[in-house]
């Protein structure tokens, strides 16, 4: 086994800003994916072999394959130990121990479909799953990449409610890929390099609930024309069907996703070594509109979300778009709070 001390690597982490030790770090942190064999899954743990500030990676799927993942990873010469566990009797193991759990375990879409159309058949995925969090890792901080996203959070708090083991900071929604496509895009029209521009997206996750800030954009946007605020706002929400159906029938964004999934989980793990200001957009429960769970900037900290930034001022057309895409908000939220009551009964 390689020492950390001879294998400095560069890392999601460093291309973030995080610090990287090239000695052993103390706290030995596991994080474990779960639905760690599909088009996320793989290029998200292949990121985080790379991330300095991992001790093991347990990938978790019911493909039988997931083992093979595993050890096609473990040879990779980063210092972080990987494990794969396949089908439900081998994910008490996965958990066991795990400081983080990234969830990407799901149905994607195809053509014509929306993210709600999804829900069927991954509530009940993310509902299984989280039981056995709830079970074995009641402690983890939890990261929902499942769509629809919107509703995924709110299945995941209630079933940590109903076991006793809910803390808020500790459920947290993706949508760090809302973010990255709006820096890039930004990028593109200003002639900037994408990594340096910063745009605040918030709402949700799905269609008119994603709300980009442009009028925030660090550095500014160039664009001025309202109805050019428009298209590229527009592209913003409709980016994720702009790959649907570029892929055409072969799934949705999985490269951009597992590199957004890396971030966030670095993110999440830079919090938990305890560097001060780490923010992220994410999907969380929070007061600032009349949704439960609402996407947000946010800090980090030793228990997941440590603080709500908020959005603060946005202008008319934002103000106007937010309110346009409260109902479908809130109804994906209910959707997902019902569901786990009515699995209740
Ligand atoms: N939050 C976001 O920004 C994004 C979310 N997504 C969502 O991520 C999810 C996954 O997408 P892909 O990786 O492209 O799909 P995929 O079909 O390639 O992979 C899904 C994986 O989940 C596994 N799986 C299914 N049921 C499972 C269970 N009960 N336990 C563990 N693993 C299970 C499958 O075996 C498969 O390996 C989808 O719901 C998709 O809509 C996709 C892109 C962006
Ligand atoms: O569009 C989808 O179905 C996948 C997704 O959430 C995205 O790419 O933003």
């Amino acid at each position: 086994m390689f020492s950390r001390a001879l294998k400095p690597v560069v890392s999601v982490a460093a291309q973030n800003g995080a610090k990287t030790f090239s000695t052993t770090s103390e706290m030995q942190i596991k994080v474990a994916v779960l639905g760690a064999g599909g088009g996320i899954g793989q290029p998200l743990s292949l990121l985080l072999k790379h991330n300095p500030l991992i001790s093991h990676l347990a990938l978790y799927d019911i493909a039988p394959f997931t083992p093979g993942v595993a050890a096609d990873l473990s040879h990779i010469d980063t210092p972080v130990k990987v494990t794969g566990h396949k089908g439900p009797e081998q994910l008490g193991d996965a958990l066991q121990g795990s400081q983080v759990v990234v969830i990407p375990a799901g149905m994607p879409r195809k053509p014509g479909m929306t993210r709600d159309d999804l829900f069927n058949t991954n509530a009940s995925i993310v509902r299984d799953l989280s039981l056995c969090i709830a079970s074995h890792a009641p402690e983890a901080i939890v990261a929902i990449i499942t769509n629809p996203v919107n509703s995924m959070v709110p299945i995941t708090s209630e079933i940590m409610k109903k076991a006793g083991v809910y803390n808020p900071c500790k459920v947290l929604g993706v949508t760090t890929l809302d973010i990255v496509r709006s820096s890039t895009f930004v990028g593109e029209i200003n002639g900037d390099d994408p990594r340096c521009v910063k745009v605040p997206v918030i709402g949700g996750h799905s269609g008119i609930t994603i709300i980009p800030l442009l009028s925030q954009s660090q550095p500014p946007c160039k664009l001025k024309d309202p109805e050019k605020i428009d298209t590229l706002t527009k592209r913003i929400q409709e980016a994720g069907t702009e790959v649907v159906k570029a892929k055409a029938g072969f799934g949705s964004a999985t490269l951009s996703m597992g590199y957004s999934g890396a971030r966030f989980t670095n993110a999440i793990l830079r919090g938990l070594k305890g560097e001060q200001n780490v923010s992220e957009c994410a999907f969380v429960k929070c007061n600032l509109s009349e949704a439960e769970y609402f996407a947000t900037p946010i800090t980090f900290g030793k228990n997941g979300m440590e603080k709500v930034l908020g959005y603060g001022k946005i202008n008319d057309y934002e103000q106007k778009i937010l309110c346009a895409a409260m109902p479908e908000l809130l109804k994906n939220i209910k959707k997902g709070v019902d569901f786990v009551k009515k699995y209740d009964k």
